[in-house]
């Protein structure tokens, strides 16, 4: 940690922010900025500095759908920060994203790459568009003018898109070819979650997944549970939940329930998470239908009595109207903002332990500055040294925050943020760009 400094300017950051009933998830992304901040007494300029998006892109992108009309979707790029090394940021494509949605998104991707020491800034795009609507070649077309709109933002050594909701290695494939055909060389490290084929890297499809599970069992060996012991309950069943599903399954925890978009799928027994892989495969990636369980609403699901929660759909599941009756011990936050800042106090006045999403999904990352840095050697690991260095990773960075909550007798949350606060303060003084 660094010394704390005085601070002589106006501490706007201590006075707290508004106190919406529904937040947005910026406004949620800012409420523990703001807290970490305070703890650290980070000064005024500092703090403007790192609340304020480094560059903040819109981009109209006409698409020729397959009937022959002209559509135009909006889509998004928000660059953090590049404090640390180039941004770096999953692209979503979904109906409702926002640009609100997105700022928030790119501050967190700098707060995670903090957490777990990879040298990168933080970014996250957007397209507003529903996919399941679009054929594969309106999708193709839709991503690669989208591509070729955020030529000059993108690149190595710039900005490295990779896959979030909605998106997946073909997307990010088409995103390497479009780009690698404007600059007139094959250019892989310019995006990660790749197929394996095109430079991708082993174990990236099931980083984040596998990430989750790591910090879960460290979280468990703290309140002395083994996981073949523990009940999981899984909100999303996409790539981040049904890794982490299967990968506590393979540990022997019993799998309570499970939902998707589709409705939740409940057994008291346990969950037979492998053969529901199966049926996502051969169900175009839903789990409607799915005849071996009961049925259980996402809401109840969220409430059910457990060890491990883990939600790994979207933003603001848990708020403050459903935080009272979580009933998990511990939640390990798969999505990104699953719970709300306002939810923040009413979970760990219960004693719920919450791994945060800026450390319990960092996985994909981790795993996506392998690809990277593969990419970049020419050179490729195999999947055994992968999963190694991003087990060691993982572990390492749960142990760094578990040892900031001890100092500071504060939740993991907090010690996060304040740990990867001080650690891009840190940097950018050093840097000298904060005079
Ligand atoms: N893919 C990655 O490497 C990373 C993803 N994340 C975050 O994890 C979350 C999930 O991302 P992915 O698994 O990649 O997306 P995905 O698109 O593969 O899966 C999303 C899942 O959530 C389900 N879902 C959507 N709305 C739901 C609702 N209202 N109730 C229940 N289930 C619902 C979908 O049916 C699907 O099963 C997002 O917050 C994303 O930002 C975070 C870090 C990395
Ligand atoms: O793999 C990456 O570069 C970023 C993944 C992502 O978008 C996230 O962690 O939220």
């Amino acid at each position: 940690m660094s010394s704390q400094k005085e601070n002589t300017a106006t501490n706007f950051y201590k006075e707290p922010g508004p106190k919406l009933d529904k937040e947005s998830p910026f406004e949620s992304m800012m409420e523990r900025f703001r807290n970490a901040a305070e703890i650290l007494n980070l000064d005024e300029g500092m703090f403007q500095y790192l609340a304020s998006p480094f560059k903040q892109v819109i981009v109209s992108i006409p698409v020729v759908m397959d009937d022959g009309r002209i559509e135009v979707f909006e889509g998004y790029r928000v660059i953090h920060d590049n404090v640390l090394g180039p941004s770096k940021g999953g692209i979503r494509y979904a109906p409702d994203v926002n640009l609100d949605e997105v700022k928030a998104l790119a501050s967190w991707m700098t707060w995670k790459c903090a957490v777990v020491n990879v040298p990168f800034g933080g970014a996250k795009g957007g397209v507003r568009c529903d996919p399941k609507q679009l054929s594969m070649s309106e999708l193709e077309r839709l991503t690669r003018r989208y591509t070729a709109n955020l030529l000059e933002v993108f690149g190595p050594d710039r900005d490295i898109p990779a896959p979030d909701m909605n998106t997946n290695e073909q997307i990010m494939a088409w995103i390497m070819d479009t780009y690698s055909m404007n600059s007139l060389k094959t250019e892989t490290a310019v995006v990660t979650g790749k197929p394996i084929i095109l430079g991708g890297s082993q174990g990236r499809k099931e980083a984040t997944g596998r990430g989750v599970v790591t910090v879960t069992l460290a979280a468990l060996s703290k309140i002395g549970l083994m996981p073949n012991k523990a009940t999981v309950v899984v909100q999303g069943f996409g790539n981040v939940g049904s890794i982490s599903a299967d990968l506590m399954y393979q540990q022997g925890s019993r799998i309570i329930a499970v939902s998707d978009i589709s409705g939740g799928y409940y057994n008291e027994k346990g969950l037979n998470i492998p053969e529901m892989m199966d049926y996502l495969k051969s169900n175009n990636n839903s789990l409607e239908g799915y005849p071996h369980a009961g049925a259980i609403s996402n809401e109840d699901l969220l409430e059910l009595e457990c060890d491990v929660l883990i939600p790994a759909a979207k933003e603001d599941q848990i708020s403050r109207d459903n935080a009272p009756n979580i009933k998990a011990r511990i939640i390990s936050e798969g999505a990104n903002g699953p719970v709300t800042a306002n939810a923040d106090s009413i979970l760990n006045d219960k004693g719920i332990m919450v791994i945060p999403d800026i450390l319990a999904n960092a996985g994909g990352v981790t795993v996506s500055y392998f690809e990277w840095v593969q990419d970049r050697q020419g050179y490729f690991w195999t999947e055994e040294r992968v999963n190694r260095r991003l087990n060691r990773m993982m572990r390492s960075a749960f142990d760094n925050t578990y040892a900031v909550s001890e100092q500071y007798n504060i939740t993991l949350r907090q010690a996060a943020y304040v740990y990867a606060i001080d650690r891009v303060a840190t940097t950018l003084k050093m840097r000298g760009i904060y005079a």
